[in-house]
């Protein structure tokens, strides 16, 4: 079912990307690599232009300049679904649906990837039939690896807060990305929920292999997960590291005075 193969993931890169609204530049030549099968953190103080970033990365924002490449295939300026499709999927900040079952929306995630199309499966065809069985097993086995596997049938708006987040994340993995862009993964969470979501980012990155792309304000969770942290302060790059080397950088501790850069407060 999994079509994509078990190589690792082409590096997704970022070149020189600007962003303009209205006279206010959001991304200023943004420049960095996410590295095959690493978790790359992009963080920075309210309005440094983390979610424009995404945008751009997920196709929901066109650049003024510069280039988004998946390998050697060019990303910008296609719209979200051929993204997604070419192996970049998302998650976004705010919980999206408190509809439906778990497994109707991680069904979701799966039909971008269903070949038999819409008229074979309303009319119930044999191959459309064992393909929806497939697809239905495939996502069976994502709620599991995020630990939704007891409520595959329950619907969304019966789970807790940090359930319906994982919801979200399942649904995104049903897309067999390559990339995945978590859009602050552990927001609004209590510590026992960002510490099993924390887990369950390190389980799906080992076990799928993918690259994940994590915007997130906790940064005890970046500093456990990041293999790599880009930040950025007024749209612009400020350092490149290891979580280590930009935690102690002197731009990064002048940006975040005050806001608690050194702050641990994931569990
Ligand atoms: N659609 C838009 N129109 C105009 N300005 C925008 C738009 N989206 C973002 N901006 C501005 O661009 C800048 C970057 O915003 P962005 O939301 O990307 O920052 P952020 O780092 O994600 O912030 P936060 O941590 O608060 O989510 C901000 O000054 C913001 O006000």
């Amino acid at each position: 079912m999994n079509d994509r193969t078990s190589a690792p993931p082409p590096a997704l890169a970022v070149r020189d990307v600007t962003v303009r609204f209205a006279g206010l530049t959001a991304l200023d030549t943004v420049s960095f690599t996410v590295a095959p099968g690493s978790v790359h953190a992009l963080i920075g103080p309210n309005g440094a232009g983390k979610s424009t970033c995404f945008n751009v990365l997920s196709g929901l924002c066109r650049p003024a300049a510069g280039r988004v490449l998946l390998g050697d295939t060019e990303l910008t300026g296609r719209p979200p679904h051929r993204i997604a499709a070419l192996g970049v999927a998302r998650t976004f900040q705010n919980i999206v649906t408190t509809a439906g079952t778990v497994a109707d929306n991680l069904m979701l995630g799966r039909h971008a990837l269903s070949r038999a199309g819409f008229t074979a499966s309303a009319l119930g065809l044999p191959r459309a039939r064992r393909e929806q069985r497939e697809h239905l097993a495939r996502a069976r086995e994502i709620a599991e690896l995020v630990g939704l596997g007891a409520h595959f049938d329950a619907p969304v708006a019966l789970l807790s807060y940090g359930d319906r987040k994982r919801v979200e994340l399942a649904r995104a993995l049903c897309l067999e990305p390559r990339v995945l862009l978590l859009d602050e993964p552990v927001a609004g969470m209590n510590g026992a929920e960002r510490a099993r979501t924390a887990e369950v980012v390190g389980t799906v990155r080992e076990q799928l292999g993918l690259s994940v792309v994590l915007v997130e304000h906790d940064m005890g969770l970046v500093m456990r997960l990041a293999d790599e942290v880009t930040v950025l302060d007024f749209g612009r790059p400020i350092a490149h590291g290891t979580p280590d080397e930009v935690r102690r950088h002197p731009e990064v501790l002048r940006a975040y005075l005050g806001t608690g850069a050194d702050e641990e407060d994931a569990a």
